[in-house]
């Protein structure tokens, strides 16, 4: 981590967490060279989940990537985790450098335009390691990012760059949501990458 960029690092939530935004960390060329190699060759899925009983097929596309073929388990269906691309593992290396910390696996967001979102969640799944550091990597379309207070219910946005790094760490995920809204004002791509560590 170099000086100028740990003077752009903020913590964006006001109290019970601490949620550190990078801005943007990956230059020009880099963008737009990940951004199509992720869109071609990572091994997009529609999510799959089961809400109320009901499968229900999202139209965004993920993937889950990592250190093993790992089974994991969301909303309720359990898959296997691809390994590693060169691609991923080199941008892996440059998000753990800007962030101090390690990952073994990551989730792949594909949104193919602003009508494609998330819905309100925190990452707290048994697999993942308590109170461990997921660093959000986005790509592609600027899009807005929420959080919500679980008790108080207040509201930070941040707007999340082209070639940015968001890392949410303790407190996080035990005390806010998040959510990415879906909107008319986005008529392209993103594609977003979430670093995570897993208890393998
Ligand atoms: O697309 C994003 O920025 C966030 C995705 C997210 O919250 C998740 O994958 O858990
Ligand atoms: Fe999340």
């Amino acid at each position: 981590m170099d000086l100028f960029s740990s003077e752009k690092i903020q913590n964006i939530l006001p109290f019970d967490g601490i949620t550190n935004y990078h801005g943007i960390i990956l230059n020009k060329t880099q963008c737009d060279f990940y951004y199509n190699s992720l869109l071609e060759n990572i091994n997009w899925k529609n999510d799959e989940a089961i809400i109320f009983g009901k499968l229900i097929v999202t139209k965004r596309k993920v993937a889950w990537y990592g250190d093993s073929e790992y089974d994991y388990t969301y909303s309720k269906i359990t898959k296997k985790a691809n390994l590693w691309t060169k691609e991923l593992l080199a941008l892996k290396e440059i998000v753990e450098k800007e962030s101090n910390e390690t990952y073994n696996s990551c989730l792949l967001n594909l949104y193919h335009s602003g009508e494609e979102g998330m819905a309100y969640h925190s990452d707290g799944e048994k697999m993942l390691k308590k109170n461990g550091a997921i660093a959000s990597l986005s790509l592609g379309a600027e899009r807005k990012f929420s959080f919500k207070h679980k008790k108080n219910k207040q509201r930070i946005d941040v707007f999340l760059e082209n070639g940015s790094l968001l890392v949410m760490k303790e407190g996080t995920q035990t005390n806010w949501l998040h959510r990415l809204p879906p909107t008319k004002k986005v008529n392209s791509p993103r594609i977003n990458l979430t670093f995570r560590t897993i208890e393998l």
